[in-house]
């Protein structure tokens, strides 16, 4: 996106709305190399840090003014944020971070090249793993080498506890913590009139687009989420849904919009 594409306008919400605007972090260095993510703590890649700061361009020039910043504890979503805050100058506003918010947990395919795996399982297998509803991956186990280093990563410390510690997440085990936090500590917060940033991941902020946007589990399979684009809703102030058109609000252009998100899909396929 660039900072001369027309975007909506500014404002937290009126009368009757809400407004809240979320974004994928930018391109990670394990997108970068096609690499299933999850939980390992990968860095934002050259690309994932321009998208960030594009986006918080994007955002500056539509006047958005936040209150509040909510962010997973994985680092390509926290320097998402903070690059996009810097752009806008609001680095000085509260940011909550939490694992709830984290990538879903790709369990033994953690670290696995994503056209390697279609080649040893199939594009119909990786297409379940990576976009069924309630299909998980398989476990990761003591043998892949990012278990110790997901289970023992200090950004861990708070939570989740190891009793209850994910060895892998289908998006439905996603949004079973996902959801908690957004109606449990967001939405309230969104009803004192808060405009909030939502930095996340490809697959949590799909759980939140698929409650908000009441998606069936087939309907939720198509979406793909692009890096570093954000996006608002506009949501009613009694139901807490998105009013008419005010769903996945990209603030970009269209067409790069439908590109993005056609690439993310494309990730299995043979190039
Ligand atoms: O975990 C990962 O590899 C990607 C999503 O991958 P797909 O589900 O799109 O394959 O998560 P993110 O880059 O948003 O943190």
């Amino acid at each position: 996106m660039t900072s001369k594409q027309k975007l909506p306008c500014c404002c937290k919400g009126s009368g009757n709305t809400y407004k809240i605007i979320m974004v994928r972090h930018g391109e990670s260095e394990w997108n970068q190399k096609n690499l299933f993510c999850g939980w390992y703590n990968a860095d934002l890649s050259a690309k994932g840090v321009q998208e960030a700061q594009s986006a918080g361009k994007a955002l500056k020039q539509a006047g958005h003014k936040f209150d509040l910043a909510y962010t997973s504890v994985l680092m390509r979503a926290n320097k998402t944020l903070d690059a996009i805050l810097k752009e806008l100058g609001q680095q000085n506003i509260p940011i909550q971070k939490t694992w709830r918010l984290n990538e879903r947990h790709y369990g033994g395919l953690t670290g696995l090249n994503k056209l390697d795996t279609v080649a040893k399982y199939g594009e119909e297998q990786v297409a379940i793993w990576r976009r069924s509803f309630n299909v998980p991956p398989p476990a990761i186990t003591p043998e892949n080498p990012y278990y110790d280093h997901i289970i023992n990563d200090p950004i861990y410390n708070d939570g989740p506890a190891k009793n209850e510690f994910p060895m892998f997440e289908s998006l439905e085990l996603t949004i079973k913590r996902t959801l908690p936090f957004w109606n449990d500590v967001i939405v309230p917060q969104i009803k004192t009139g808060k405009f909030i940033l939502i930095a996340a991941h490809g697959n949590s902020l799909r759980g939140l687009v698929k409650h908000l946007d009441n998606m069936s589990n087939e309907e939720i399979m198509q979406l793909n989420l692009p890096t570093g684009i954000p996006f608002m809703y506009t949501l009613n102030k009694s139901s807490l849904k998105p009013v008419e058109g005010g769903s996945l609000q990209f603030l970009g252009d269209p067409e790069t919009v439908r590109k993005a998100m056609e690439d993310v899909a494309n990730q299995i396929k043979k190039k």
